[in-house]
């Protein structure tokens, strides 16, 4: 879907020039700094053949250079988990002589110690014990490609569907505070704006009155409208009139922010719960999805969150955030492999181009070249 949000539309000469603007959350780029992100398209990743909607204006090698670019800060973001879980898994495999129990040992615990979590721990390990077995494996360097092939199987999969870009897509997300919510809303909002889209957003945490003010900071930068109402409104109504707005306007893409902390639990439940059944039923056959925000450096409470909201709001896509925060990357593998929502989105700093697409192979790419 987000290939369809930051990849598919086409271009606008007024756009262009607002693509421009490098959108940073903390300060602002100067503005020779294109974002030409938006225009990769087609499921092989960032290294996929460039394709555009009009070849005319960007050159084939400004498109090479913005994917190396792209994947420089692929690997810079994942640094920390570069040097340790991914280190010491190629010395594992590189540095020793034979293939035996304390091999397959040592491997489960660097993959516990980066987040990966008991059960796919075990799986990983067990299933390359039987490939090794059954390909007839005998040197541990050869057991590396088959490893990092397991981590593709597990990171790709979900749904990549296709469907009418002209459509309107209500976005709602959710997630704890802190988890990077409102800076992910802003960064897709920026995108899809510099794709064409006619994007509308919802101030939907209606609990604090510093997160309606943080979501009209974005939509003035990005320059795109914000429906709001006062704190302590209702959530729901804010949906309300925000998918009434979106339909009225012919707006490609609204998105709904909701709060990430009530009271109690069951409260925020009952909040999104609400906010997601006015927003279905208001939508008129709209595509609605719901998009988890995790901090990939709360590590297994990820997991635990992502269950508690996937049970109550069923949850379409994961964007894993703050990836460049944490050594423990392996987070990633026990989001897919327990929760088995496809990860949409990755985050690996604070700028507007840190905010990736997620392509599994790429990621494996940046993560062990
Ligand atoms: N390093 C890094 N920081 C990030 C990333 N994504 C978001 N942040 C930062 O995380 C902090 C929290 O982000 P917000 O967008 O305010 O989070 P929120 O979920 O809306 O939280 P509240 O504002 O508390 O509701 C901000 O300082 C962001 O710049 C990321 O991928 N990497």
């Amino acid at each position: 879907m987000f290939k369809k949000l930051f990849g598919r539309g086409k271009k606008k000469k007024k756009e262009e020039e607002q693509e421009q603007e490098e959108i940073e959350f903390k300060e602002e780029k100067p503005e020779e700094e294109k974002n030409t992100e938006e225009t990769q398209e087609g499921t092989g990743g960032v290294f996929s053949k460039f394709k555009t909607h009009d070849p005319d204006k960007v050159e084939i090698e400004e498109k090479e250079e913005e994917e190396e670019g792209f994947f420089s800060r692929l690997k810079n973001g994942l640094s920390k988990t570069r040097n340790s879980f991914a280190s010491q898994v190629q010395n594992l495999f590189t540095g020793r002589s034979k293939i035996d129990d304390e091999l397959y040992e040592d491997l489960e615990e660097i993959l516990i110690q980066a987040d990966v979590g008991v059960n796919t721990t075990m799986k990983l390990v067990d299933e390359l014990r039987e490939k090794a077995k059954d390909q007839g494996v005998k040197k541990p360097a050869e057991l590396h490609d088959i490893f990092k092939e397991q981590l593709s199987d597990i990171l790709s999969g979900g749904v990549d569907d296709v469907y009418d870009e002209h459509q309107l897509t209500i976005l709602m997300v959710v997630g704890v505070n802190g988890a990077g919510k409102t800076t992910t809303i802003g960064k897709i909002a920026q995108r899809a704006k510099g794709n064409n889209q006619d994007v509308l957003l919802a101030a939907g945490d209606t609990f604090r009155a510093a997160a309606i003010e943080q979501l009209e900071e974005w939509s003035n930068r990005v320059g795109v409208d914000v429906i709001s109402h006062q704190k302590g409104s209702d959530s729901a109504a804010v949906a309300y009139d925000a998918v009434q707005a979106a339909k009225s306007r012919d707006v490609d893409l609204l998105i709904v922010d909701t709060a990430g902390r009530l009271h109690t639990q069951d409260n925020l439940m009952k909040e999104l719960k609400k906010v997601r059944r006015i927003v279905g039923r208001e939508s008129d056959g709209a595509r609605v999805e719901v998009l988890l925000i995790l901090d990939a450096t709360t590590g297994q409470n990820a997991i635990s969150q992502a269950k508690t909201f996937n049970k109550d709001v069923k949850v379409d896509g994961i964007a894993l955030t703050k990836l460049d925060g944490t050594a423990k990357g392996g987070v990633i593998l026990a989001v897919k492999e327990e929760l088995g929502i496809p990860i949409k989105l990755i985050g690996v700093g604070e700028g507007i181009k840190d905010l990736q697409d997620f392509e599994p192979e790429t990621f494996i790419d940046a993560l062990f070249d």
